[in-house]
């Protein structure tokens, strides 16, 4: 047997998703779950429905997630770290209030959260925080003594999340016919959010124009891009862009999309292109549909050739990664000094949210934070 690590003061780890839909009569109820209160027309929704109802009402996202906490408890189990592991989603079943409410009748009294986003924004960051404070708020309205809540902190630049995305860029260009190889352009692409979110992000005057989401996904496509160099002795021109914006069309997101940059590509006579969809965890449906089905006949409209990378989805190095960032919590949480991994040149995110961090439009409680009302 492995010696033991230690995770005390945590009694569990939360692994907290988005959710979606698991056959066609989910998708209408789980969309209403996703844009209550937040604004998108109509048309967007009927678009995105569609996507869905392509592949028979069923995200891709739940499987993943079934699959990353199996390798999760597998990693745990197979290096002595003794932590049980349980699954809730902000947007469909299992939901978390009712995730949480088994860990409070299971005892679990000091909890720690793993998000299914390695960056920050409200949408990938404070929007799970904010789902974390109305379900122990649930609890307390039920009478159950809420679990104390934190969170890990964001993992873009930790080498079990960046590495693996190098092996699936590599893996798309050797799948690339061999004459268009060395040509290909790449293309890194996240969710778009709107300018104003991504600018709030995390200080504008520290990470310049689009706030900590920019910095953070430029980082990770600056380090996979060189480690692709790297290990294929190939400088390939490479492009941070974004993909599957909803929203009103008069308001600004981050830009270009993919379709326009691949159009682009194609005019300037790219030989190819590899997109690396670094800003998703898995193959949710953004990437199965926004990627895989609309760019890619983009670029067979072009007569470009394209593959699409990997996302990380259960890579045992990201199992791995999960555990190395839960152990080094841990021993902060004890007031030891701890090795923090991180690559590049940002540095480790923080461990705690500081206050008004990527805020929402309307003010909520947000739990897991500096300015979280419970303990
Ligand atoms: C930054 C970011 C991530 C990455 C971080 C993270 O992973 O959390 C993410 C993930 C996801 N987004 C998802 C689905 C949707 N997101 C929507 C809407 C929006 N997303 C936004 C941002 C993000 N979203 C924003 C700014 C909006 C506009 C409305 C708003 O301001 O809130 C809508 C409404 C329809 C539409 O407009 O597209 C849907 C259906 C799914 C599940 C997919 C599946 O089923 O596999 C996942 C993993
Ligand atoms: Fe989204």
């Amino acid at each position: 047997m492995p010696e033991a690590l230690d995770s005390a003061p945590y009694d569990a780890l939360l692994l907290l998703s988005f959710g979606g839909p698991e056959g066609p009569d989910d998708v209408i109820p789980f969309l209403e779950n996703v844009t209550r209160g937040r604004g998108i027309p109509t048309e967007r929704l009927k678009e995105v429905g569609r996507h869905y109802y392509l592949f028979d009402g069923v995200s891709p996202i739940n499987d993943q997630n079934r699959a990353l906490l199996e390798v999760l408890r597998k990693d745990f189990a197979d290096h002595g770290l003794d932590l049980p592991v349980y699954w809730g989603n902000r947007n469909w079943s299992p939901y978390l209030t009712d995730t949480l409410r088994e860990m409070a009748a299971d005892g679990r009294r000091r909890i720690l959260t793993l998000a299914t986003s390695a960056y920050a924004s409200y949408s990938g960051c404070r929007q799970y925080r904010e789902n974390l404070a109305e379900a122990l708020r649930t609890l307390e309205d039920e009478g159950l003594e809420p679990p104390r809540v934190d969170k890990l902190r964001h993992f873009f630049n930790h080498p079990g999340f960046v590495e693996p995305m190098v092996d699936g860029v590599l893996a798309a260009l050797a799948d690339l016919p061999a004459d268009v190889r060395d040509g290909a352009h790449l293309a890194f692409t996240t969710h778009s959010i709107p300018e104003a979110a991504a600018d709030t992000s995390g200080p504008v005057e520290e990470h310049g124009e689009g706030g900590a989401y920019v910095a953070q996904h430029l980082e990770v496509a600056r380090l996979v891009a060189a480690a692709v160099q790297e290990r294929t002795g190939v400088e390939r021109p490479w492009r941070l862009v974004y993909q599957s914006r909803s929203g009103a069309p008069h308001i600004p997101w981050l830009e270009p999309d993919i379709c326009d940059h691949l159009e682009e590509l194609g005019a300037g006579g790219a030989q190819a292109v590899v997109m690396a969809p670094i800003g998703f965890v898995s193959d949710h449906m953004e990437v199965r549909y926004d990627l895989d089905t609309e760019a890619a006949a983009k670029a067979a409209e072009l007569g470009l050739p394209a593959r699409r990378s990997a996302t990380v989805g259960a890579d045992p190095r990201f199992a791995a990664a999960v555990r190395d960032l839960v152990v080094e919590r841990a021993a902060a949480e004890r007031g030891l000094a701890v090795r923090r991994c991180a690559l590049g040149g940002l540095g480790p995110s923080h461990d705690v949210c500081p206050v008004g961090c990527c805020p929402a439009r309307a003010p909520k409680p947000a739990a897991a934070g500096a300015d979280s009302p419970y303990a």
